[in-house]
């Protein structure tokens, strides 16, 4: 048996938050992840929520183009505790979200082997969700993604564009619900392989609004990516009510933790 100390594993997982859109659909106000739930901003939440996970050693914030100076002032104003006082950069975003988590990419250091892409507009996910996309990435899976099956029939339709925007649509088809997901963030992978995935595919990013997410993106390298189960409460806050129901959850968690 060797009397040396083991060697340092040169193998950490980081989370990247995209927090550089604007949140028009929320309406007008401040940019979406620095609107407050229950009085801290909605990026806090989503930082400490991968944090949270033991196995999350960096957190790589993504603010908006010109406002990394501003993000990285509010971050210091909520200090990191207890074990969930992981590592902390901000770097400036892009213009689509695509491009926003390509240059969260390109800010990991070399020893990360695990990524996690995590919208700041899902700042409620729980731990256990963000640690099973952790589980099933290190047990081999290049790309996981934690999904709900759809509560709504789903139509296919023909869009309105232009001044036909608001006519009725015709609809082309009705997928099978049963083999649907609503896909939600933590999305994770082998660092690796989403790092080959956004340079394979950087120029989507200038495209209209770029992939919407990066598993499509490791989908399109040709790379499997599978599915496990999300959880209710990391909904994608998105709309006004979305911000009702973000502050109903934390009420829920408030009473539930007796304070
Ligand atoms: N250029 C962009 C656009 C989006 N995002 C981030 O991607 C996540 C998911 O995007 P979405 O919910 O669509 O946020 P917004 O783009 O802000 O919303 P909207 O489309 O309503 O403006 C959010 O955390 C958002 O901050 C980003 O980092 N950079
Ligand atoms: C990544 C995502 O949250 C998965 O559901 C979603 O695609 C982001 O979409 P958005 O329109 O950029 O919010």
């Amino acid at each position: 048996m060797s009397d040396r100390a083991p060697a340092a594993t040169l193998s950490r997982t980081a989370a990247v938050i995209p927090a550089a859109g604007r949140g028009v659909r929320l309406g007008p106000g401040a940019p979406k992840a620095l609107r407050t739930l229950n009085g801290t901003p909605m990026l806090v939440h989503a930082v400490r929520s991968m944090a949270a996970s033991r196995a999350v050693s960096l957190v790589v914030v993504v603010a908006p183009p010109d406002g990394a100076a501003e993000v990285r002032s509010l971050l210091d104003a909520y200090p990191l505790t207890g074990h969930d006082r992981a590592e902390l950069l901000v770097v400036p975003g892009g213009e689509s979200r695509q491009e926003s988590v390509r240059r969260g990419l390109a800010a990991l250091p070399e020893d990360v082997t695990t990524v996690l892409v995590h919208d700041a507009a899902r700042p409620l996910v729980p731990v256990e969700t963000v640690d099973s996309v952790i589980s099933a990435v290190r047990a081999g899976a290049p790309a996981v993604v934690p999904a709900l099956p759809l509560a709504d029939t789903v139509k296919q339709v023909e869009p309105r564009t232009g001044a036909a925007t608001g006519e009725p649509e015709p609809v082309v088809g009705t997928p099978e619900r049963a083999l649907l997901r609503a896909v939600q963030t933590p999305q994770g992978f082998d660092r690796r392989t989403l790092d080959a995935a956004h340079e394979k595919f950087a120029a989507f990013a200038t495209e209209g609004e770029g992939a919407t997410d990066d598993a499509g993106l490791v989908e399109r390298l040709g790379s499997p990516v599978v599915v496990v189960p999300g959880h209710e409460e990391a909904f994608k806050v998105t709309r006004p009510l979305d911000l009702v129901l973000a502050e109903a959850v934390l009420a829920r968690r408030r009473a539930n933790d007796g304070f």
